[in-house]
């Protein structure tokens, strides 16, 4: 899985100068990342651990246009307002600093995963942008300083430019911009899948970026997940060496429950968790009893994902479709990182 999936393709290998067409995918924090402890810099409290699927790509195209005042930002194929808009604005901005290029842009992105629905769409836009616009202005950032800089989008992006299963290293003292990216992980041969269960495809209340915020500022909770987190990150990576799925789901459940009770905690609190959500945890516990492991997952939003073998997936998938009628569920397995499409758009 790691020779396959850990490189992304180097924006000088394809594109022209100027121009540019980047795919990226989600990735699911099986170790989360909740807290930042620099806001202007995006750096996180904790490291954090995560899963590239395979589904949902962002598809992001950017063309500079010299002369031009401002940058035109399309999203979805309708033009992209406020905080959407200010947020890609705002990343574009960083490139022509660090590429000494004043141009304006056009940007289009797509996303095939519902946007700001707890299901990344933070994570595989960013990773899109980031790539397309290093090319388009220029830069030939590696693979480390891509996720640096796609971690300036949005923090979980920095996983989503490698596939397979990346850390995202904190980063510590006076080089912590440097010392913050992700990188792959070496993980034996587990053939895991991530049954993605939605629930509810609409738009969050609080953003991700919000709620973290004020559960830091706010949740006397907070400091001790983020003590257990720490302990949660080593155990995982064994797990992860050893093949162990079970381990791994075990860890991956307790770390996410323990996020979300920092959010309950915090004042006012933060719910996300719906009905329905809780309708899927309870068929994860009957499915572990019933001997099928099955351990889930959640992030800022009532979807649900679950974690299995690839061999058990469809079934569990089946099983999330009886129990929730009204909503939708997809196998994912580990996808690939970041990367330039050449004009035919492959
Ligand atoms: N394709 C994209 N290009 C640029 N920005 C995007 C894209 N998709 C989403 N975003 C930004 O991410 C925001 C949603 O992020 P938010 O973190 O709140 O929710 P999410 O989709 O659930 O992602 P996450 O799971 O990472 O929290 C959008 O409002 C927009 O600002
Ligand atoms: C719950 C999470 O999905 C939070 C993701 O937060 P974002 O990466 O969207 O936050 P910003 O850095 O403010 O853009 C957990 C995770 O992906 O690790």
């Amino acid at each position: 899985m790691r020779s396959e999936h850990a490189t992304p393709v180097r924006p000088r290998e394809q594109g022209t100068a100027g121009s540019a067409t980047a795919v990226a995918h989600p990735n699911i924090a099986l170790i989360k990342y909740w807290g930042k402890r620099d806001e202007r810099l995006v750096l996180p409290r904790t490291d954090s651990l995560s899963m590239t699927l395979d589904i949902f790509p962002t598809t992001t195209r950017i063309r500079l246009v010299p002369g031009a005042g401002n940058d035109d930002v399309t999203f979805n194929g309708v033009p992209a307002t406020g905080e959407a808009h200010r947020r890609i604005v705002a990343f574009l901005e960083l490139v022509r600093e660090r590429a000494g290029l004043a141009h304006r842009a056009v940007v289009e992105t797509e996303n095939t995963v519902p946007t700001g629905a707890g299901l990344a769409s933070s994570a595989s836009g960013f990773a899109a942008l980031a790539v397309a616009a290093a090319r388009a202005y220029g830069l030939d950032p590696d693979a480390t300083a891509l996720s640096r800089l796609a971690r300036r989008g949005s923090g979980s992006a920095s996983r989503s430019v490698f596939g397979g299963f990346a850390v995202w290293h904190a980063g510590t003292g006076t080089d912590a911009d440097l010392g913050s990216y992700a990188e792959p992980v070496s993980v034996a041969d587990i053939d895991p899948a991530l049954v993605i269960a939605v629930v509810n495809a609409g738009p969050k209340a609080v953003s991700s970026r919000e709620a973290m915020r004020r559960t830091v500022d706010t949740s006397p909770l907070y400091g001790s997940w983020a003590d257990s987190s720490r302990a949660d990150l080593a155990e995982m990576r064994t797990a992860l060496r050893l093949g162990d799925l079970e381990a791994v789901g075990e860890i991956a459940e307790r770390n996410a429950f323990g996020m979300h009770a920092t959010m309950l905690a915090a004042r006012p609190a933060v719910r996300y968790l719906s009905p329905a959500t809780l309708t899927v945890l309870d068929l994860v516990l009957r499915l572990r009893r019933d001997g099928v492991p099955a351990y889930a997952t959640m992030d800022a939003g009532p979807n649900v994902k679950v974690l299995c073998h690839r061999a058990d997936a469809d079934q569990v998938a089946e099983a999330v479709r009886h129990a929730v009628p009204d909503g939708a569920a997809y196998v994912a397995g580990p996808g690939p990182g970041a990367r330039l499409l050449d004009e035919a758009g492959r």
